[in-house]
């Protein structure tokens, strides 16, 4: 008797969907950026304008904290920028889902491509305890098999272990997933575990979504499934 091939044993494992939170899932920008000016305003500064700080999420909360300070101008010892950050995780905690929701069509999406039978994931470089908060709060966490934070595993993104641990977290293998991003930052995640990646174009990035470099990108979540399966079937 043979024993099966690697491309027999990843096809009969349910192909894991892995999915980027900020901008991707949950148009957060509003709750992040409310968060932000409160913690400028603690420092000193002004509120910096929206279309500036949008592109500064992406890379997690700390980031954003530095890269708000940096653009205002502001420095700050580390002892001083930790306080600014742990106020930051406070308020926004408290404020997660004031006005943040799930992008248009998305349920549906998620319906549908459960129906196909597939594992639905989170791979996000927000913290997993704020990214289980707010999907608790918008009632979609039981959609989801495995949500990994930037502190799930010793990794994050763009490093492929995030990913990696993510699809084998939900019983999938990587041969058989896709990533559904809206940055350089998921899709370098995706490049460098050899991942297809769906790009977004409603989400937070500094590059426009058709130069990042994403194997396909969609206008809408309608064009969602089908986009998932000519993916995993090679196209
Ligand atoms: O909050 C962030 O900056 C990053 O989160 P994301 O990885 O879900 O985009
Ligand atoms: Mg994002």
């Amino acid at each position: 008797m043979t024993s099966p091939s690697a491309s027999t044993l990843s096809s009969s494992r349910p192909a894991v969907i892995a999915f980027d939170l900020d901008g991707t899932l949950v148009d957060t920008a509003p709750d992040l950026l409310d968060t932000l000016d409160i913690i400028l305003e603690v420092a000193g500064a002004p509120p910096l304008p929206r279309e500036e700080t949008r592109r500064m999420i992406g890379a997690g909360a700390k980031a954003l904290v530095r890269r708000g300070l940096d653009a205002a101008g502001i420095s700050v010892e580390p002892e001083a920028f930790e306080g600014l950050y742990a106020r930051f995780l406070e308020h926004y905690a408290d404020h997660i889902a004031d006005s943040s929701r799930p992008f248009p069509g998305l349920i549906a999406a998620l319906d549908e491509l459960e129906a196909r039978g597939h594992v639905l994931a989170v791979c996000t470089n927000k913290l997993e305890h704020l990214s289980r908060l707010l999907l608790d709060r918008l009632d979609l966490s039981s959609r989801f098999k495995v949500i990994a934070g930037a502190d799930t595993f010793p990794v994050y993104k763009p490093d492929a272990g995030h990913l990696i641990g993510t699809v084998e977290r939900a019983g999938g293998d990587v041969r058989r997933a896709v990533m559904v991003g809206d940055s350089m930052t998921d899709v370098l995640t995706a490049k460098n575990a050899r991942v297809p990646v769906i790009v977004v174009p409603f989400g937070y990035t500094e590059t426009p979504a058709e130069e990042l470099g994403g194997d396909a990108l969609i206008r809408h979540y309608d064009m969602l499934p089908e986009t998932v399966d000519r993916l995993l079937a090679g196209g």
